[in-house]
């Protein structure tokens, strides 16, 4: 496919119409004799995996993606739980960290604070102006659990737009990668001679606000019909900016939404079958947290929702949960608290801190455990084992990314557990067999929800994301699950499935913009459900009628 692009003027911006071309078949003579579509898509598969590292994989792909955009999705959709790690976490982890050393050519948008004063002239640059749906935005300030990368964060804003196209639908030419750069704290790549990003600290928090504020105006002037996601801001940021922007522009906050919405939907599932073990009614859960971040306290709020469905009130639902952080357990008599985590922080306890978190499990009698705090091995054999002591099927989430900040292994955690465990991870492990039987671990990601939040909110033509929104994808995909995955007890559904799965997350996430009337696009309150998602699935952009060959 070429993209031919004619330049016109609306509200006084000049913007290009993009319009997709079949491409015209090469003269003969410049393709080989036999260049067959499927034979070449076997090419590909097998150049890819002749690659021993999966860093030089990730390398592969991106030339692929470049060189030939359908062929790398195709490969994608045909091959969803092989090529995931690789173009998102783990491997864009190692990506990112790296960046500066296997950057080949430009990917995306970088607006830094050089551009002070200037941003709506650099968003002007960008080719597909009039395409513009979604943007991804990142200021490289917490990558996955790796901290501060600065410009070199400009993959993960990729890698979730990847995951965009290829769970979603939407089209390549629709996506803008951002990477906002704004210095970097990380001492070693402000010493590397190759590194991309401005080489300066990061700017002061009355800065950045003051950048915010223009980047933000100047997007919404020149993509009017775009959808933000923030993404890896670190956690002061990343709760600010939801907050100041949220009923301005359509936005949302993956770390802190998209969490919390993909880890309520896995935990609705893992609760009932561990209730379905013992008799604890569903509102008797008790969930314990060790990180206290964007993440953690994200899930938790959105966690709130469970008990509220159980049919408890707000303050009971509250009293449910418990958050450590890296100072122990939360609670109002340790002192000054950062304003994030007051809403979780005990009352009922006084004693001296609880650091330790056997001990603290064995205190809050958790029946479920969940890890968002970057610490490697955090739940060791004792903590689960201390989990086992107060449950049959202890709930275990070790969801810190990539994998090798996981607080825990899925094999250790079948193991210790007996296979008593119900599991589920930031970022993939593979099944195990236990005493004769196929264990599956889940994955709770985010990216389950954001491609159908993201495609949702852009067909209704959203004019802000609602927290009902949100919790409508939770929902959606919870109950997506087939028959045969329940019977494996999964509490996700195969990851194969993500575009039928994001398909029906954004049918429930219209219906929701629909019916707090923040849909711009009414047209599509005429269509029954049937209809509706007909008309989804035929706004997903597909590779396979798109040949480059
Ligand atoms: N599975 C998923 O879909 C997602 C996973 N994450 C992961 O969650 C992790 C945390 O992300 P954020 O909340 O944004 O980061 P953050 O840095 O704001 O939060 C980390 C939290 O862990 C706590 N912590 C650090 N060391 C600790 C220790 N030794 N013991 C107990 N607590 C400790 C910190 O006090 C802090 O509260 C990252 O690894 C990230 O990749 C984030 C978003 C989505
Ligand atoms: C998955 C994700 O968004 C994170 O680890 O930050
Ligand atoms: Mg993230």
């Amino acid at each position: 496919m070429t993209i031919v692009l004619t330049p016109y003027w609306s509200n006084g911006v000049q913007r290009l119409k993009v319009s997709p071309q079949p491409q015209p078949k090469p003269p003969r003579g410049l393709t080989p004799p036999s260049m067959e579509a499927s034979v070449h898509k076997l090419r590909c598969l097998n150049q890819l995996r002749s690659k021993d590292k999966n860093i030089e994989k990730y390398i592969y792909l991106s030339q692929l993606k470049d060189a030939d955009t359908n062929m790398f999705y195709k490969l994608c959709l045909e091959h969803l739980s092989e090529m995931t790690p690789l173009i998102y976490t783990p491997t864009v982890g190692d990506a990112c960290l790296q960046y500066s050393h296997i950057f080949r050519r430009p990917d995306g948008l970088f607006v830094s604070h050089k551009d002070k004063g200037n941003i709506g002239k650099v968003l002007r640059n960008w080719p597909r102006i009039n395409d513009a749906r979604i943007a991804v935005v990142t200021d490289g300030s917490r990558i996955l659990g790796l901290g501060d990368l600065g410009a070199n964060g400009m993959p993960i804003s990729i890698g979730k737009l990847s995951l965009y196209i290829a769970g979603a639908g939407i089209r390549p030419s629709s996506t803008i990668p951002i990477c906002i750069d704004v210095g970097t704290d990380n001492k070693k790549y402000l010493e590397d001679p190759l590194y991309l990003g401005l080489r300066q600290p990061r700017i002061s928090e009355a800065e950045m606000n003051e950048f915010m504020e223009e980047f933000m105006h100047e997007m919404s002037v020149v993509f009017p019909e775009l959808l933000i996601q923030f993404e890896d801001f670190a956690t002061d940021k990343a709760f600010s900016f939801l907050s100041s922007f949220r009923d301005r522009y359509p936005l949302f906050n993956d770390d802190i939404q998209g969490t919390g919405a993909v880890v309520l939907s896995g935990f609705l599932n893992a609760a009932k079958l561990s209730s379905a073990a013992s008799d604890r009614p569903l509102a008797d859960h008790r969930i314990l947290f060790l990180g206290a971040g964007s993440a953690g306290v994200g899930v938790g709020m959105q966690l709130m929702s469970f008990f509220k469905l159980q049919g408890l009130s707000e303050e009971e639902a509250r009293q449910r949960i418990w958050l450590v952080d890296s100072q122990g357990l939360i609670y109002d008599g340790r002192g000054k608290l950062a304003e994030h985590k007051k809403f979780f922080s005990r009352k009922d306890y006084s004693g001296p801190p609880m650091t330790d978190l056997v001990e603290i499990v064995n205190h809050v009698k958790p029946t479920a455990l969940l890890g968002l705090s970057t610490i490697k091995g955090a739940f060791n054999q004792a903590v689960v084992e201390a989990m086992c002591a107060h449950n049959s099927r202890p709930i275990v989430f070790p969801l810190s990314n990539p994998v090798r900040l996981s607080e825990c292994e899925f094999a250790d955690a079948v193991e210790w557990s007996r296979g008593r465990v119900i599991f589920a991870s930031g970022s993939p492990f593979p099944e195990c067999s236990y005493e004769g039987r196929t264990l599956y671990p889940g994955q709770g990601n985010n990216m389950y929800v954001f491609p159908g939040i993201g495609l949702g909110a852009i067909l209704a033509k959203a004019s802000t994301v609602t927290d009902s929104m949100i919790e409508a994808s939770s929902l959606g995909l919870a109950e997506s699950l087939t028959d045969e995955e329940r019977a494996f007890e999964l509490i996700y559904p195969r990851v194969e499935r993500i575009r039928d799965i994001s398909a029906q997350i954004a049918l429930s996430v219209i219906r929701v913009a629909q019916k707090e009337s923040v849909d711009r696009n009414s047209q599509l309150r005429q269509l029954d459900d049937t209809e509706l998602l007909k008309y989804i699935k035929g706004k997903m952009w597909d590779p396979e009628h798109m040949s480059h060959l």
